[in-house]
C-alpha cells in the first residue's frame, strides 16, 4: 500500500441545504446582490428598485484550485425590472473551458447561455431538474415565476470569474414577460458578434 499522501489532504465535511430558501448550514459565506449592483444590466431601468436585494449566493467554501469543486446555493428574487425579468449578472468562465452543473431547487426560470460567437441556448430550471453548463458558454438565471428561484450549482474550482464580457457587450438575448408568459429575444443593446 502507498501512503504518499499530499501534504494538505482535506478532511471530508457535510452541509445541509434547505432546498425552498436555499439556506445553508452551518453557514456559509454569503454574496448579495442588489439592483444598484445590477445596474446597467437591464435594457429598461426607469423602475429600478434601488439597494433591494435581488439575489443572495451562499457558498460552500473550499480553495478555488482545480481538484476542487467549488458550489454555492443561489436564491433570486421574483420581479422585473422594464419587463426584464431579475437575473444573475451572468458571467463566462474566466478559465474558459470549465463547465458548471446547476440543480434547481425550487421555483421556476430559465438560463440562458451563449457562446462568445453570439450563438445562444437556453434551457427551463425547475426542481429536480440538472442544467450542464459546458466550458465556453456565458451563463445567466432568470426567474421567471412568481417566488424565489433557488438552485444549487457546482463548478471546477479554478473556474474564476469573467463578468466584464457580459457586463460591456451583454447577452445576445434578454428574457421580458410576454402576453403569454416569458419570452426569449434578442437584446437591442448587444454589442458582441
Ligand atoms: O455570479 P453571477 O453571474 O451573478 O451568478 C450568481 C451565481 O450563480 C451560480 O450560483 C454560480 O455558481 C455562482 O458562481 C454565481 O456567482
Ligand atoms: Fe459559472
Amino acid at each position: 500500500m502507498t501512503t504518499d499522501l499530499p501534504a494538505d489532504v482535506m478532511v471530508p465535511f457535510a452541509v445541509h441545504v434547505d432546498f425552498q430558501s436555499g439556506a445553508l448550514t452551518p453557514d456559509p459565506v454569503i454574496l448579495r446582490r442588489s439592483h444598484a449592483d445590477l445596474a446597467g444590466y437591464f435594457v429598461n431601468e426607469s423602475d429600478a428598485p434601488g439597494e433591494d436585494e435581488m439575489y443572495a449566493v451562499h457558498e460552500i467554501r473550499v480553495p478555488a484550485t482545480n481538484n476542487n469543486l467549488l458550489s454555492s446555493t443561489t436564491v433570486l428574487q421574483p420581479g422585473t425590472v422594464g419587463g426584464e425579468y431579475f437575473m444573475t449578472k451572468g458571467h463566462f468562465h474566466a478559465t474558459r473551458d470549465r463547465a458548471e452543473i446547476y440543480l434547481t431547487l425550487s421555483g421556476q426560470g430559465l438560463l440562458v447561455m451563449a457562446l462568445e460567437d453570439g450563438t445562444t441556448q437556453t434551457k427551463e430550471m425547475r426542481p429536480g431538474i440538472v442544467n450542464y453548463v459546458p466550458g465556453h458558454w456565458a451563463h445567466r438565471s432568470v426567474n421567471t415565476g412568481d417566488v424565489p428561484l433557488v438552485f444549487y450549482a457546482v463548478y471546477i474550482g479554478d473556474a474564476g470569474y469573467d463578468y466584464a464580457t457580459i457586463a460591456d457587450q451583454g447577452f445576445p438575448v434578454i428574457v421580458v414577460e410576454g402576453e403569454d408568459g416569458p419570452e426569449v429575444v434578442p437584446n437591442p443593446r448587444y454589442t458582441g458578434r
